[in-house]
């Protein structure tokens, strides 16, 4: 099976790059969308991200034989209500989220007896809104599904499928397990440099001026990643809080322990520390994992 009809719910950075993929990667399949707010659903038809932008959400998926949410994670139950009444015995249900287990139980509970294949492209920038999708977004990205127990296998290969016509590498797995890792390579990043950020701007003398001005090198790539959505990462943080909080945990006896290298002049143990992770960084570059994004979807770019 093949996917024909895609509704895409939630027209921002990610509803407006899948809408955007489809048309480019799989133009004979149907794009129909809608968003919560109206300006956004204006600029979603100026932009063309999906074929027909519709003014309700049941208007949207009627037709539809898989939709994705693209809405903040802690959204997921209330676009999963707005859309049930008007879904198609047929249909798949999947969507976008940052963390799985949440959103599993999120739209279990607000779609009894339809099919749901959560899933999760690892694959973003710092922009939100209508403006803020590309096309390209998930080229040699992953994206991780995590099917439930009972998933149709002929359903989630149909899933995988879209998704590598939009350029993702496609893995299975499950639900904890993601949210374990992402806890590590997506999550716990955001909070250090949301606070690393907030630290700088904090500390007496340096100031706005400052902080721009010495921030050529790494305080500047914190920076861009303290400048993502704040309500897609308030939502991400409460609904991910025990693994955040466990590899919080970790992250921070890590800290302590190169904190004391410094305090006793342990060079050695710096060395040993940023030899390794030198080599991690060169070990990501050989494997193509380097970030590919094109300068379209970033800082130059428009969106908020
Ligand atoms: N930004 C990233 O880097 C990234 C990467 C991968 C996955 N995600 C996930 O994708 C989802 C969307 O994130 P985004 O970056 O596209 O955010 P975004 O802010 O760009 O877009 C979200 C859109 O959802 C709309 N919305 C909110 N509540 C709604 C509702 N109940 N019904 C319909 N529309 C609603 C908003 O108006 C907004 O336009 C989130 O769950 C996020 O965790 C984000
Ligand atoms: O590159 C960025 O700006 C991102 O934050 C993208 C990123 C990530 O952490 O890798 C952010 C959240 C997602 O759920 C997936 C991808």
């Amino acid at each position: 099976m093949s996917f024909r009809s895609v509704a895409i719910i939630g027209l921002g950075l990610l509803g407006g790059s899948t809408g955007l993929a489809v048309q480019k990667f799989l133009p004979d399949v149907q794009t129909t969308g809608w968003d919560a707010n109206p300006e956004t659903r204006a600029r979603a038809t100026e932009r063309g991200l999906v074929h027909t932008v519709h003014d309700s959400a049941e208007d949207a998926v009627r037709d539809a034989d898989l939709v994705i949410l693209c809405v903040p994670v802690g959204a997921m139950g209330a676009a999963a209500a707005a859309i049930a009444p008007a879904l198609r015995a047929d249909v798949v249900v999947s969507d976008v989220g940052s963390s799985k287990q949440f959103v599993a139980k999120a739209l279990a509970e607000a779609l009894p007896g339809v099919a749901v294949i959560p899933a999760h492209p690892v694959a973003g920038t710092e922009r939100s809104g209508p403006d803020a999708g590309f096309a390209t977004l998930f080229q040699k990205r992953w994206c991780i599904i995590t099917p439930p127990a009972d998933a149709d296998p002929a359903q989630v290969a149909a899933l995988s499928q879209f998704w590598e016509a939009l350029g993702a590498k496609v893995e299975l797995m499950d639900a904890q397990h993601h949210d374990l890792v992402l806890a590590v390579t997506s999550h716990l990043p955001h909070l250090i440099a949301y606070t690393i950020v907030g630290t700088a701007d904090d500390l007496e003398g340096v100031t706005q001026s400052e902080v721009i001005k010495y921030s050529a090198g790494g305080f500047r790539d914190f920076t861009r990643i303290a400048a993502s959505d704040p309500t897609m990462w308030r939502d991400v943080f409460l609904s991910n809080k025990d693994a955040v909080l466990e590899m919080l945990q970790r992250f921070t006896e890590d800290l302590t322990a190169l904190q004391r290298s410094i305090r006793v002049g342990d060079g050695q143990a710096l060395f040993d520390q940023f030899s390794r992770t030198r080599a991690i960084r060169r070990s990501i570059i050989e494997e193509g994992q380097d970030d590919a994004r094109p300068d379209f979807g970033r800082s130059d770019h428009a969106g908020s």
